[in-house]
């Protein structure tokens, strides 16, 4: 039978099936990734194909369907290895706050840097709503322009307020959407707030993650009653940007994209060459100066952290 993986606890499988029941499964064989080595084959959002155990309502997943997209990210303490956090996600929401704890430009580049590498649309959330007077909605609209200009959606609302809600939930129907942001964005709230039934723990105080229990952490999957499936990730602070060569990275900033074919050279790195484009484009204002800054600071391994 055929299912979707809507969770993982790393030796047990949840499979939603098509006869819309949900079994517990194991797997049989090896699935790989070419070229990557991963500690969990199979991730929530996986089709897979399994069948049950004689006299059992347990299964053996003994197929994987080929991924749309997922997202990995490097295991901290075994190197080489990676953990798969999901697959087949249609869209990647990022909740970002300018209020307290702000988060950072960067933070947001490097999310969409990752997101374009592994073809997920991006949409930005600016929550707190709320807390903004005059002088900072002026800046929230000033930073959303940023990202509208180079063609992401960008919704600003408040979880605790409800406004705007109703245009996010729109979004989420019948679509797999990944829910990032990192700690106290108020991600738990908007959650809760879309979708009162699912309970998930707010509060202001934050796991203490250690990077070296990076493998107990898993992607879950919420089935939206309206349609759709969105997945949470909790205590996942950022995608990382796994093996983006630094001379590929200009093809993950939308607006240098557009624009490296007029460099000079067509090697281009954008950072100090003759008859540069992009670096022309951002004294002309045509790009962000902050956006160019990322890139920077991506290009030259700089690991910024929000
Ligand atoms: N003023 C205001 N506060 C909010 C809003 N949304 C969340 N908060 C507050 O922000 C704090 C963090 O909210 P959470 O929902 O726990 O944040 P989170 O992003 O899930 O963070 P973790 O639980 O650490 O992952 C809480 O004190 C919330 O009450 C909002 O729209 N407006
Ligand atoms: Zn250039």
């Amino acid at each position: 039978m055929r299912g979707l993986i809507i969770k993982s606890t790393g030796s047990w499988y949840q499979v939603h099936a098509a006869d819309g029941v949900n079994y517990d499964c194991r797997i049989k064989g090896k699935f790989r990734i070419q070229g990557i080595q991963t500690t969990n084959p199979i991730a929530v959002g996986d089709e897979v194909e399994f069948e049950l155990e004689p006299n059992s309502d347990k299964g053996i997943i003994d197929k994987l369907y080929e991924r749309k997209n997922y997202i990995i990210r490097k295991s901290i303490n075994l190197s080489k290895q990676a953990q798969i956090i999901a697959a087949n996600m249609d869209q990647a929401f990022l909740v970002v706050t300018l209020a307290s704890p702000r988060t950072s430009l960067g933070f947001i580049d490097r999310f969409l840097a990752t997101a374009e590498a592994y073809c997920i649309p991006a949409v930005l959330i600016f929550n707190k709503l709320d807390l903004f007077h005059e002088e900072g909605l002026a800046v929230l609209a000033d930073y959303a322009a940023i990202y509208e200009n180079i063609g992401y959606p960008c919704y600003a609302v408040s979880a605790l307020k409800g406004t705007s809600l109703p245009l996010v939930k729109e979004l989420l129907k019948d679509k797999t959407t990944l829910f990032s942001g990192h700690s106290g964005v108020g991600k738990s709230s908007l959650i809760n707030a879309l979708l009162p039934w699912m309970e998930i723990k707010t509060g202001d105080v934050s796991e203490a993650t250690d990077k070296g229990q990076h493998t107990t952490t898993f992607a879950e999957m919420h089935t939206l009653p309206f349609g759709g499936y969105l997945i949470d990730t909790p205590g996942i602070r950022e995608l990382g940007i796994f093996d983006i060569r630094p001379e590929e990275l200009g093809h993950y900033f939308r607006e240098i994209r557009d624009l490296m074919n007029e460099c000079r050279f067509n090697n281009c790195r954008h950072v100090n060459e003759p008859g540069c484009a992009v670096m022309k484009a951002v004294e002309n204002d045509d790009i962000a100066l902050s956006r160019y800054e990322s890139y920077l600071s991506i290009y030259h391994g700089n690991e910024t952290r929000a």
